[in-house]
C-alpha cells in the first residue's frame, strides 16, 4: 500500500484531472460516497452490538417472496441500514474541498435515510469551485444547514459527526472557527468520522495541533497519508480505511520518494522477499551463512547473547560471537549453539578491531554494537571495521553513538556491501545532529533524508518503525506492540536482521523483513502470554 505526502497527493490529483481527464467533481463524488459507505458500515457495527434491545423486531428475512428474490434482485447494500432513522449526523464542513467531500457524504447519507445537518465553518457563500457546487446541490435537496457562529449547534443531540473541516490543504494549527468546532466536536463525546485526515493533524508528519480531532474512524482518500501512520497522528485518526476514488494507482507508482506500508504483500511484491522460502533439502549449515556478532561487555553481556541467539533463530547457519576474553567462561554454557571467539584482552579496546577484522574475513555478516559500551579510540575501532570489512554490516547501539561522534564519517572509504543502521530515536538524533523531539516530529522525513544522504539502509525504531532505503523510498511497519518496549528488544532485532542478511537477503530486504518478523514475534509472544506487559526480549526469540 502506497503512502504519500500532501504534495504528492496534490500532484496525483492534478495529473488525474489534467492528463487522464477524470473531472475533479467525479473524484469528489467518489470520495464523499466512500465516506458515506464507511459511516454506514460503522453504524451497522454499532447497531449489531446493541442488537439485544431490538431482538425480535428486526427485518423480514425469510418471509414469502422477499426470500425468493434474494440473490436475484438486490438493493445498494453499501448504503443500506436497517434502522437509519436512529441516526442523525452532523457534517462539519470547511470551505475547501475537504468540506466538499463532506457535503457529498451528507447527500448519500440522506439517501440512505439517515438524518443529516450540515454545519458550515464559514458562511457558505465563501465556498468555491467543486465545493460550491456541492453546497448548491445540498441546498437544492433541502438538506438542513447551520452556520457556525450564526446558529446554535446542538452537538449533543446527534449520533455522529463527520469531520470535513480541513484536509490536505491545511496549513498550520487550525485557526479561529475551525479550532472552536474541533474542540466542540471532541467535547461532545460523539463518534467522529474524519474525511481524509483528522482536522488538526499534519498530513505529512503526524504531528497534532491543539486542538485536533480525535476520530473513531478516518476514511483516507485515494492513498494513505504519511501523517496517519506515525504517532501521535495515528492515535488521532483512530481506525483508518483507505478508499480509492478513481486516481489510477500506476500514477502513484511513478512518484519519486514513495513510502509503503510494510505488509506481507509489500514484502513479496515490492521488496521481492520470498516469505515462503524453504531450506533446500540438501543444504548444510554453511548454506545459510555465518554471522559474526561483536557485542556485549562485562557489564552488558546479555546484549551480545540476545543478538547472537536471535541471529540463529532467524535462520543463520552459524553464529560466532566475538567478545572480551574474560567474559568467555561465563558465557560458555549460556548458548551451546553459538561459537565464542575472544577478541579483546580485558574489555573492548582500539586494538581489538584487528581481531574482529580477522574473524570477519570468513563471515558473511558483521553485527556490531549491542552492549559494547564506549572506550578510548572507539571511533578508530569503528572506522577500521567500517572500511576494512567486505561483508554486510549491521550497526546498532553504542556503535551508532561512535558513528555519531565521527563527524567526518561520510569521507570514509565507501562500503562495498550493504550497511544497515538501526537507531532508536535518541541514537538517530545524535547521528543527525538534531534533538530527539525534532526526529520524532517528522520520523519518515528524518529517516529518508539520512538514508539517502549516507547511502545506508536505516531502521528508525519506535512505534511504527521506519525502514528507509538509500534510493529515498521508505517502509512503515505496523506489526508489534507496546510490550516490546523492553530492554534487549533492539538487540534481538539486530540479530534477526544479521541472520537474514547471512541467508542472502539484501540490506533493504533484511531490514524490512527483519522489522516485520520482529513485530510479529512480539505479537505472537504477547498472545501466548495473554498480555503484552510482561513481555521480555527473550520471549521474542522464542516466538520467532
Ligand atoms: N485526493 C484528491 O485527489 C482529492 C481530494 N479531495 C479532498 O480535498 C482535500 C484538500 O482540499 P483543499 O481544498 O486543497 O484543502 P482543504 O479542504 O484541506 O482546506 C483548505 C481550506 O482551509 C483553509 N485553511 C488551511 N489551513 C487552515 C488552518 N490551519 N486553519 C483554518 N483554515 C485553514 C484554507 O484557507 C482553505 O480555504 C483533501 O483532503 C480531500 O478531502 C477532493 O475532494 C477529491 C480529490
Ligand atoms: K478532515
Amino acid at each position: 500500500m502506497y503512502i504519500v505526502t500532501s504534495a504528492q497527493m496534490r500532484e496525483l490529483d492534478r495529473r488525474t484531472i489534467e492528463d487522464i481527464g477524470i473531472p475533479s467533481i467525479a473524484l469528489m463524488e467518489n470520495a464523499g460516497r466512500a465516506i458515506a459507505e464507511e459511516i454506514i458500515r460503522l453504524c451497522h457495527r454499532r447497531h449489531s452490538t446493541a442488537q439485544e434491545t431490538w431482538n425480535g423486531h428486526g427485518g423480514n428475512e425469510g418471509i414469502g417472496p422477499e426470500k425468493e428474490f434474494q440473490g436475484l434482485i438486490r438493493g445498494d447494500a453499501a448504503l443500506e441500514l436497517e434502522h437509519p432513522e436512529k441516526e442523525h449526523w452532523l457534517i462539519l464542513a470547511g470551505k475547501g474541498n475537504n468540506g466538499g467531500d463532506g457535503l457529498v457524504a451528507a447527500r448519500h447519507l440522506r439517501e440512505a435515510g439517515i438524518g443529516v445537518t450540515v454545519v458550515y465553518a464559514l458562511p457558505p457563500e465563501q465556498l468555491q469551485g467543486d465545493a460550491a457546487m456541492q453546497r448548491d446541490t445540498a441546498a437544492a435537496l433541502g438538506i438542513p444547514l447551520l452556520v457556525h457562529g450564526r446558529d446554535a449547534v446542538d452537538y449533543a443531540a446527534c449520533t455522529g459527526i463527520v469531520d470535513a473541516l480541513l484536509g490536505t490543504g491545511a496549513h498550520g494549527s487550525p485557526r479561529g472557527v475551525y479550532a472552536d468546532m474541533i474542540a466542540a466536536a471532541n467535547v461532545s463525546g460523539k463518534t467522529i468520522v474524519s474525511a481524509d485526515i483528522p482536522s488538526g493533524i499534519n498530513a505529512d508528519t503526524g504531528e497534532v495541533s491543539q486542538p485536533c480531532i480525535a476520530a473513531r474512524l478516518t476514511v483516507c482518500l485515494a492513498f494513505l497519508k504519511r501523517g496517519l501512520t506515525q504517532y501521535p497522528g495515528a492515535e488521532a485518526a483512530g481506525e483508518v480505511v483507505v478508499r480509492s476514488i478513481g486516481i489510477p494507482s500506476e500514477l502513484c507508482g511513478q512518484q519519486e520518494g514513495l513510502a509503503f506500508l510494510l505488509t506481507a504483500g509489500t514484502l513479496r511484491e515490492q521488496l521481492r522477499v520470498d516469505t515462503a522460502r524453504r531450506r533446500s533439502p540438501d543444504g548444510h549449515k554453511g548454506t545459510y551463512g555465518h554471522v559474526l556478532v561483536a557485542a556485549g561487555s562485562p557489564r552488558m553481556s546479555g546484549a551480545g547473547l540476545l543478538c547472537s541467539r536471535a541471529a540463529l533463530r532467524a535462520g543463520s547457519g552459524l553464529v560466532t560471537w566475538a567478545l572480551p576474553a574474560p567474559m568467555l567462561p561465563h558465557m560458555a554454557g549460556a548458548a551451546p549453539e553459538i561459537m565464542l571467539a575472544p577478541a579483546a584482552g580485558g574489555d573492548w579496546d582500539v586494538a581489538s578491531a584487528r581481531a574482529v577484522l580477522q574473524l570477519a574475513r570468513s563471515r558473511d555478516v558483521l553485527a556490531i554494537g549491542p552492549g559494547l559500551g564506549r572506550f578510548n579510540g572507539d571511533g578508530e575501532w569503528l572506522r577500521t571495521l567500517w572500511e576494512g570489512t567486505e561483508c554486510q554490516l549491521v550497526v546498532d547501539a553504542d556503535a551508532l553513538n561512535m558513528l555519531a561522534d565521527c563527524k567526518d564519517y561520510s569521507t570514509w572509504n565507501a562500503r562495498k556491501t550493504d550497511t544497515v543502521l538501526t537507531p532508536h530515536p535518541g541514537e538517530m538524533a545524535r547521528l543527525a545532529g538534531m534533538s530527539t523531539k525534532e526526529i520524532q516530529r517528522d520520523r519518515i522525513g528524518a529517516a529518508v533524508k539520512y538514508a539517502a544522504a549516507h547511502q545506508v539502509t536505516l531502521v528508525l525504531k519506535g512505534a511504527r518503525t521506519i525502514i528507509a532505503a538509500p534510493d529515498g523510498s521508505a517502509y512503515v511497519n505496523i506489526t508489534g506492540n507496546a510490550g516490546m518496549a523492553t530492554g534487549g528488544s533492539g538487540d534481538v532485532l539486530t540479530g534477526i536482521i544479521a541472520g537474514l542478511l547471512a541467508q542472502g537477503f539484501t540490506g533493504l530486504q533484511a531490514a524490512a523483513y527483519g522489522v516485520y518478523l520482529h513485530g510479529l514475534a512480539g505479537d505472537a509472544a504477547a498472545a501466548r502470554r495473554g498480555n503484552m506487559l510482561s513481555l521480555i526480549a527473550g520471549d521474542l526469540i522464542e516466538a520467532l
